[in-house]
């Protein structure tokens, strides 16, 4: 069947949902050509379907394919941020990375090669994960490209700074202790946004303060509200390169039931949505969406939120290149 697309700005959009239905035909993240249908693409979408790290219900495997066939509904204009995505920066869809289901360690080392394989075109990814152990490698890359630490901004009910699980030390609740180790985030700009729920211990809470995580808690979004917290977060990282990583279980189950560690308390998808829009402008350099896992959801209500957080990480990246490209030309 002919794809028929959407071509805005000399950029090859989405499949015309007016001419060929949108729940018809193959699908990719929000309909958008595959990286091989295009010359180049800035903003590359790409799939992590690993969940070796969890210490709960597994099933993020599934994650990535579950976000794409959530994204059919998307549309070329976002109205919130007044800008079209797809026609400001060529989007496509890089597939999925082949990643060991049998061996962590392995794994990590294909996610980080193949992320640096991606973006050795300067394009910025936007990860669909996966479990957020696939975070640590995706960061190193990051790190690497950006040629410094980054700032980072996780959006997350879990600190996911825990040092080992049954002496594994590569897991989806370490992956943010093993990056300050290694020394690939800029302590001076790294916070958890939407934390809540029940800890180990106090000393979770001492030892990520150690690492120089601000904190705003769920709680924080309640009671201060989207805009105090935004004007904050945006102080605190300034236009350093920052990192985006959210994790889908930052949502409240109730937005977001298909998860594999579901706390209760959480913020809304509004909430979610406009604190990130708030961040408009600022340096992205990548992002990554994690932990949906599908077999806990129900009506792709988790994965219609994983694929608008998406959306919008994509509108701010698509936005930052177009100026940046108008005030360098
Ligand atoms: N990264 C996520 N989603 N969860 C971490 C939970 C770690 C634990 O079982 O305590
Ligand atoms: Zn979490
Ligand atoms: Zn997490």
């Amino acid at each position: 069947m002919e794809e028929i697309r959407i071509e805005d700005n000399g950029n090859i959009g989405t499949i015309d949902a007016s001419k060929i239905p949108r729940f018809a035909g193959l699908g990719t993240y929000a309909r958008l050509p595959r990286i091989d249908q295009v010359k180049a693409a800035d903003i590359k979408v790409v799939g992590v379907p690993f969940d070796a790290g969890v210490s709960y219900r597994p099933g993020a495997r599934f994650g990535s394919t579950h976000i794409r066939e959530s994204s059919r509904l998307l549309r070329p204009y976002n109205p919130a941020l007044n800008v079209s995505p797809f026609a400001l920066a060529q989007v496509a869809d890089a597939g999925d990375m082949a990643v060991n289901p049998f061996n962590i360690n392995e794994a990590i080392e294909t996610i980080q090669q193949n992320a640096l394989d991606l973006t050795s075109d300067g394009s910025t990814l936007v990860t669909l994960g996966g479990d957020h152990t696939i975070a640590l490698p995706l960061l190193r890359a990051a790190t690497e490209r950006a040629g410094a630490p980054v700032a980072m901004l996780h959006f997350d009910a879990h600190l996911d700074t825990w040092d080992t699980y049954f002496g594994a030390e590569y897991t989806h609740g370490t992956p943010f202790r093993r990056a300050v180790e290694e020394g690939i985030l800029d302590t001076e700009a790294i916070c958890h946004v939407g934390t809540r729920g029940p800890l180990y211990g106090k000393k979770d809470l001492e030892d990520d303060k150690r690492f120089g995580f601000g904190i705003v808690t769920s709680s924080d979004v309640y009671y201060q509200g989207v805009r105090e917290i935004v004007d904050k977060l945006r102080d605190r990282i300034g236009n350093r390169p920052l990192y985006i990583s959210v994790d889908i279980d930052v949502l409240d189950p109730a937005h977001a039931p298909g998860t594999g560690t579901p706390e209760a308390g959480g913020i809304t998808s509004r909430e979610l949505l406009e604190i990130l829009r708030g961040l408009r402008g600022m340096n992205i350099v990548g992002a990554d969406i994690v932990e949906v896992a599908p077999a806990y959801d129900h009506a792709e209500m988790t994965g219609v939120a994983a694929s608008h957080v998406a959306y919008d990480l994509i509108s701010l990246i698509a936005d930052k290149h177009a100026k940046d490209k108008e005030s360098n030309a």
